[in-house]
């Protein structure tokens, strides 16, 4: 784990494997590294994490034989309504830079989300307000593997997310298990997006994914290293390209976890940016994105430990459900 800051520029990489091995005092010294990364950017690589390779590359594969189905067949699990986010949307459908106000064309991505996979009969998954946090998953007929390798992937970003969570409270002076009843019923989605080789060339101001912020509490990332990759603003407005590695994934938190912290952590713009038109036709590039959302229920207030007794609060309370309702609307314009 390094000690020192990461150089300027960069995304700080963090080995959990000393953490997750009970190693006395590694949850202290992971907690300093990402408070100084949420801190500066909110972005930070992992390594160490424990989610096995093998899971990670049966999931891609799965996932690209799913993107390579004929349209009609994608389109049998179209996502039924803008703001419902399971199932299949096609290119041009969406448009992340919306979600902050600004005018811009559709991304050029297509994507198949699924969310929470061990609901129950309990009323809590039920209710008018679970909805669509708990919506039914839509699975295709084909790829026969692709249900399975995505409920297995699902389970260990839940996992690999409440391991993180618990570290956010050790960085953020939070007693143990601070979060870990906000998170239980977590409504999260694996969003896994294909970002088609760019053969005919992006419209004016057309980008793979536009500039944004995440919505939830934290996303965990499994990208490619491609042309045409993850970017990350930089306080002097500049972008830096984050280049992944196969065993890693990036963790950035997001708007949730900004507003929690009364700020102290960044919420950071990131945008995936367009191949060179050299490069367009082999920068086929696919990411699995986690996105990880408290219970729709949990109040987000400021947190004890990031407040001095007379500094007001910069965000009102909000609940987690009643915030991602309203960027998901805004991405897909109403
Ligand atoms: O594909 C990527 O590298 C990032 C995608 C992303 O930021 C998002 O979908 O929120
Ligand atoms: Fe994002």
């Amino acid at each position: 784990m390094p000690d020192s800051g990461p150089a300027p520029g960069s995304v700080p990489a963090i080995d959990l494997s000393p953490v997750l091995a009970g190693v006395p005092g590694a949850a202290a010294e992971a907690g300093r590294a990402i408070d100084r990364a949420c801190r500066e950017t909110g972005f930070l690589t992992i390594v160490g994490h424990g989610v096995p390779l093998s899971l990670i590359q049966e999931t891609r594969r799965q996932a690209n034989a799913f993107f390579d189905l004929p349209r009609p067949e994608k389109a049998r699990i179209a996502r039924a309504a803008p703001a419902f986010n399971r199932g299949w949307g096609a290119v041009g459908e969406e448009s992340l830079a919306k979600t902050l106000g600004a005018a811009a064309p559709p991304d050029y991505k297509e994507y198949l989300s699924i969310g929470p996979v061990d609901t129950s009969d309990d009323p809590y998954f039920h209710r008018p307000e679970a909805f669509p946090h708990f919506a039914a998953n839509r699975w295709p007929d084909a790829p026969d593997g692709l249900r399975p390798a995505f409920t297995a992937y699902f389970r260990a970003m839940e996992r690999l997310a409440a391991d993180l969570m618990e570290l956010f409270a050790v960085a953020l002076d939070l007693p143990p298990g601070f979060f870990a009843d906000k998170i239980d019923r977590q409504c999260g989605s694996l969003r896994v997006i294909n970002y088609p080789a760019q053969t005919d060339g992006p419209e004016d101001g057309q980008l793979r994914a536009g500039a944004h912020t995440d919505y939830g509490s934290l996303t965990i990332l499994h990208a490619e290293d491609r042309p045409g990759g993850l970017q990350v603003r930089q306080p002097d407005g500049g972008w830096i390209d984050v280049r992944p590695t196969p065993d890693s994934f990036v963790v950035n938190i997001g708007d949730l976890m900004a507003m929690w912290t009364n700020d102290r952590w960044v919420s950071t713009l990131h945008r995936v940016g367009n191949p060179p038109r050299a490069d367009a036709a082999a920068s086929r590039r696919l990411s699995l994105v986690f996105f990880h959302q408290p219970n729709y229920d949990a109040l987000i207030e400021c947190l004890p430990s990031c407040r001095a007794p007379n500094e007001p609060p910069r965000h009102p309370p909000i609940t987690s459900g009643a915030h991602r309702l309203r960027k998901l609307n805004r991405a897909n314009d109403y």
